[in-house]
């Protein structure tokens, strides 16, 4: 499979006169996962808003493989984000939902046939439980065709078992795919991580696993 590479220059986020996000440089390769660490509000959805497009506020230049792109053009499919709220519509079935995703079977088996999902087909998402939903969710996202993947606080709600196999499909995926997880969870990221990142006062910085302990309990 090709490699492609993910760069972001001078990224700038300001709410009001609040700059969250300050000049932000960043890179990501498929088949590299890296974690997005920061205290609550440091602007980590706001990253990973604005790296898959759907933040409309953020400025910056983005290149994909050197060729200038414009990630709010979703539909060149860039950059899949799973965000960090619930968006499946609840008053639909779990086998329409994934459906309507993937219009394919080869997709729609790899999730159906999920193990932890497959009970759940006739189901309606209003009546999955948390961890349930999520875990529909992630798969959603995760199967898209898009190189690069935004995942914010994928294990939320997880049960162990989920967290497990959300980890192990990531790992699989890899490969693949250039993945940014952000989750306050930060021991099933750094599990999984090549690197780490970050993200204090607007600006990201990598951080050694055996710093990030001491970050958060200086909280
Ligand atoms: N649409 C918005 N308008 C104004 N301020 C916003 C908006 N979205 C986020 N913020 C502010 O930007 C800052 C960063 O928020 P963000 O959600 O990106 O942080 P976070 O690191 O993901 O936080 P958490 O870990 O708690 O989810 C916060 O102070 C938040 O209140």
């Amino acid at each position: 499979m090709d490699k492609h590479t993910l760069y972001i220059k001078n990224l700038q986020l300001s709410y009001g006169r609040k700059t969250i996000l300050d000049q932000i440089d960043f890179k990501l390769k498929t088949g590299d996962i890296h974690g997005l660490l920061g205290l609550n509000g440091a602007g980590k959805s706001s990253l990973m808003q604005s790296l898959s497009g759907s933040n409309k506020k953020a400025d910056y230049h983005a290149f994909v493989d050197e060729h200038s792109v414009d990630l709010t053009q979703q539909h060149l499919q860039h950059v899949a984000y799973l965000p960090q709220d619930p968006f499946v519509i609840k008053g639909v079935k779990v086998t329409d939902v994934v459906q309507f995703w993937y219009p394919d079977h080869e997709n729609q088996d790899k999730i159906l046939y999920e193990p932890m999902l497959h009970s759940m087909h006739h189901k309606k998402v209003g009546i999955l439980s948390m961890g349930e939903r999520r875990f529909l969710e992630f798969l959603l996202v995760f199967y898209l065709p898009h190189p690069f993947l935004m995942l914010d606080e994928p294990f939320s709600g997880l049960a162990p078992l989920q967290i497990q196999r959300v980890q192990e499909l990531i790992k699989e995926k890899g490969s693949q795919k250039g993945i940014l997880i952000s989750d306050h969870y930060y021991k099933n990221i750094l599990q999984i991580t090549s690197h780490n990142w970050m993200l204090r006062h607007g600006k990201l910085s990598l951080i050694k696993t055996d710093e990030v302990d001491k970050v958060y309990r200086k909280k």
